[in-house]
Formats: structure tokens, C-alpha cells, sequence
């Protein structure tokens, strides 16, 4: 069977340059630019790297990116002064708090500090609990709501289809199961403790891994026919792969998600359009 590459950062691009379109039409009306703020602490070499292109994606569309950098060694309270500001600052329309965070520091906490309104990772509680119960104005967590925006603009059919997770994080498998069951699919969720893994991978129609293990799903772990979307990002010598053997899997998947260019484009585009919604959100509110 021939395998159909599902191009995240061909799809990105196409939603990089519908978002440019809207953001030139708002300042063309006099509207000022949008504005994403990123707080990063510490030194996390991989978090540098996440940071920088979004700043880069945020260049290419128009959107103003504010990064602000504190020492690895902040203090909780700094860290919730820095929030509660960028909450109070209208010209900021976007906050994300880049994860992890140092050790000494309460990732929860500081999500929790975060106006909802400019939740635009979708991690703040009211957000997950309105994705939870299908409010459409909720920002959903940018990874899964990349995944479906993937899946639907290359065609691939999703209602009534049975799509696997592989994974129950707060940010990705969760929220991703509530996105697929709002697209009608049935879903099955399985994780670490789950008996026969692969018994139930091969009954999906679409399979979706994010475990976090260098390739932990080969073909015998997917029906002939399958979509599969990797999640999964692992540096190793010869390079980045995913939880899935990509070259192994190869003319057995229908479609196949690469890594990279699969589902990583797709997170930072997605950001890009939480931080236009939470945008235009803001002015419609603004006196
Ligand atoms: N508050 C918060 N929100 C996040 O959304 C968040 C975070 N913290 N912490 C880290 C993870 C990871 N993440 C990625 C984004 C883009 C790529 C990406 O663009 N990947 C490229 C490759 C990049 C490379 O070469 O390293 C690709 O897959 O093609 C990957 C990973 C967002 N995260």
C-alpha cells in the first residue's frame, strides 16, 4: 500500500499564511498587531530551541512576540509577579509559560495564575474544563487541536472511525480524545497499565501515539490501512524520531505523520491561531 505522508509543515504554512491575512485586515482598520508574551526560565536547551521558533512564526505572520527571559533561579512569587503583569497589560493578548519549568517551581500554580483569556497553551483549568464539557470558545491545548486541524485539511475522515491514543497526558492524549469524540469518532484511550497494547492499536482506524518512548510502535502494532499520527519527539545520535518506526511502518499506514515535520509545525501554527482568537476576542470586549 502506498503511504501517504501527512505534511505538518506544508499545513502550517497554509494556516501561517490564512492567519497573516486576517491580522494584515485588523491593523488595516487601524487595529494594533497582536502580541504573544512567553515566559521562559532557566536554561533548558531544548525549551531555547521551542522558544526561538516560535518566535520566528510569530515574525512571519505579523504577530508581535514579547520573550521574557528569567534566571533558573526565580522564585515562585517572581514568577506569579511576572503573570499577574502580563495579565494586567493590555498590549499582551497571548501568555504561555514555557514547560518545564526548574524543579523548585509549581507548574500548576503558575497555570493557574494565567488569565484564561490568555490561555492560549489551554492548559488553565476553566479552558480544560470547557473543552471537557464542548464550549467552542475554549483554547484547546495547541498539540491536539494540531492533530485534528491535520487530519482534517488532508481529508482524512474521522467521524465513526476508531481512533486509539496511546497516552492520558493533561495536554496531549486527554484533551485530544475529548477533540476526536467532538468529531464523532469512538476512542479508546491506553496507557502504560493498559493489558495487550497491541492487541487494541491494531483494531484502530486512526492511531495516535503519544507515549514519549523512541519508537515503541512498529507495524505489527497497526492494521494495514491505518492513519497514524506521531506525537512523539526523541533526539537521539542520528537524529529526531518519534514513538513510531516511520521507515518500518511505511506501506503499511494509509497516511503517516514524519517526524519532524509532522505534528510539530502543526503545534506552533495552532499556537499562532489561539493567540488570533484570543486577539480578537480582547478587542471585541475592549470599550
Ligand atoms: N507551555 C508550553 N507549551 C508548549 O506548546 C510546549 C511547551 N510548553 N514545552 C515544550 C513542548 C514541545 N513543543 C514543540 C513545539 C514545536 C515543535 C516543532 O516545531 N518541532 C519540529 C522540529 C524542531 C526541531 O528540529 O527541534 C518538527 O517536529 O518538525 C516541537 C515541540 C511545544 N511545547
Amino acid at each position: 500500500m502506498e503511504t501517504q505522508i501527512l505534511d505538518g509543515k506544508q499545513t502550517a504554512r497554509e494556516i501561517r499564511s490564512e492567519l497573516k491575512e486576517q491580522i494584515q485586515d485588523c491593523i488595516r482598520k487601524g487595529m494594533p498587531a497582536p502580541c504573544l508574551a512567553v515566559i521562559l526560565v532557566g536554561h533548558d536547551e531544548a525549551s531555547k530551541v521551542y522558544v526561538n521558533n516560535k518566535e520566528k512564526a510569530c515574525g512571519w505572520i505579523g504577530m508581535k512576540s514579547l520573550v521574557c527571559r528569567m534566571p533558573a533561579e526565580t522564585t515562585q512569587e517572581e514568577l506569579l509577579a511576572k503573570v499577574q503583569e502580563l495579565n494586567e497589560d493590555p498590549g499582551v493578548n497571548g501568555i504561555l509559560v514555557q514547560l518545564p519549568l526548574p524543579r523548585h517551581l509549581d507548574a500548576d500554580l503558575v497555570i493557574n495564575a494565567i488569565d484564561p483569556a490568555k490561555d492560549v497553551d489551554g492548559f488553565h483549568p476553566v479552558n480544560a474544563g470547557k473543552l471537557s464539557i464542548g464550549h467552542r470558545d475554549a483554547f484547546v491545548s495547541c498539540t491536539p487541536a494540531g492533530v485534528v486541524q491535520l487530519l482534517k485539511r488532508a481529508g482524512v475522515e474521522i467521524a465513526s472511525k476508531h481512533c486509539v491514543i496511546a497516552g492520558r497526558s493533561n495536554i496531549v492524549g486527554k484533551p485530544l480524545a475529548l477533540l476526536m469524540l467532538r468529531e464523532n469518532a469512538t476512542v479508546t484511550v491506553c496507557h502504560s497499565k493498559t493489558k495487550d497494547l497491541s492487541e487494541l492499536t491494531r483494531q484502530a482506524d486512526i492511531f495516535i501515539a503519544a507515549v514519549g518512548r523512541p519508537k515503541m510502535f512498529g507495524p505489527e502494532d497497526i492494521r494495514e490501512g491505518a492513519v497514524v499520527v506521531d506525537v512523539g519527539m526523541h533526539r537521539l545520535e542520528d537524529g529526531l524520531c518519534g514513538d513510531v518506526d516511520y521507515e518500518a511502518c511505511m506501506g503499511r499506514a494509509s497516511y503517516m505523520t514524519p517526524v519532524p515535520g509532522g505534528v510539530g509545525p502543526m503545534t506552533i501554527a495552532m499556537l499562532l491561531s489561539n493567540c488570533v482568537q484570543a486577539y480578537k476576542a480582547q478587542l471585541g470586549t475592549r470599550s
